[in-house]
């Protein structure tokens, strides 16, 4: 795994970034976090080079991204690849039955209830339980995690992130998300170019991969698809200044060869 990512200088980029531990420092709570005014303008620049290639890939749903990016309202995927807006500002939100998790937010609710420092989030379709005010609870959350697991049946998965376990619609990933994206314009046809920091994002750093496109990851520790590495968030912003991902065009010269330029 290389730690210094090359991005070739006459491909066409499509630029899908995971938002927590990637973009925004890692908090104490999901509340907590910021984004920065530096970083809304990066975004909006970057979206600008790139006729509107970018997209946001993130575990959150789609009404906390905008919250949290606003007045910015880029492509973007919530709750790990469920919900999309594509670049015509079109919802994809599958009406998934979430009927099946009420029972599962009761208890989870009375399980948070009894231990301190745990966390809650329901995300609609999701319900995720964050441990990172009280990590010696791990073991315990990852327990009732599994066995509503093992009763909610092969529609929810479990899926594991960063001081959190999270159960959400098994049919649906980051890769999905991902792959859908490079379906419709302005995406179609540009190489992909991949940065997250989490094991959800091994599933986009996979499809990127086949689509012979770019991967990095960010931090390190774990076992990764990802063909690149940077250290942190700050690495990620400042590779991102430093080799922004844009748009080139093709364009003809007279004599019937080509040439690349910037678009911006
Ligand atoms: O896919 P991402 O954009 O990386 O989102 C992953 C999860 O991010 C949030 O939780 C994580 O970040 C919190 C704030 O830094 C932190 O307190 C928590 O421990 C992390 O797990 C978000 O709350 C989740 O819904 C996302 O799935």
């Amino acid at each position: 795994m290389s730690s210094n990512p090359v991005l070739l200088s006459d491909d066409d980029w499509a630029l899908f970034l995971d938002v927590d531990g990637t973009l925004l420092e890692i908090a104490e709570t999901p509340q907590s976090v910021h984004a920065p005014h530096s970083l809304k303008r990066l975004l909006e620049t970057l979206q600008m080079r790139l006729d509107g290639a970018l997209a946001l890939i993130s575990g959150r749903s789609l009404a906390n991204l905008d919250q949290l990016f606003a007045p910015l309202r880029l492509c973007a995927s919530g709750i790990h690849g469920l919900e999309r807006r594509d670049a015509l500002g079109m919802l994809i939100d599958p009406a998934f039955d979430v009927s099946g998790l009420a029972a599962a937010h009761e208890e989870l609710d009375r399980f948070v209830a009894q231990h301190e420092g745990l966390l809650l989030e329901d995300k609609r379709y999701s319900l995720a339980v964050h441990f990172r005010r009280a990590p010696e609870l791990a073991d315990r959350v990852r327990d009732k995690m599994n066995s509503i697991s093992a009763r909610l049946g092969p529609l929810f998965a479990l899926q594991a992130g960063k001081c959190v376990l999270e159960l959400r619609p098994a049919a649906w990933n980051k890769g999905v998300a991902v792959h859908a994206f490079m379906q419709e314009d302005p995406f179609r046809g540009r190489t992909p170019l991949y940065i997250g920091d989490d094991v959800t994002d091994e599933d986009a750093f996979a499809v990127v991969n086949a689509l012979q496109g770019q991967s990095i990851r960010v931090g390190t520790g774990s076992a990764t698809h990802a063909r690149h590495h940077l250290a942190d968030v700050d690495a990620v912003i400042r590779w991102l200044h430093d080799n922004p991902p844009i748009r080139h065009r093709t364009v003809r010269a007279p004599q019937g060869s080509s040439r690349s330029e910037y678009s911006s």
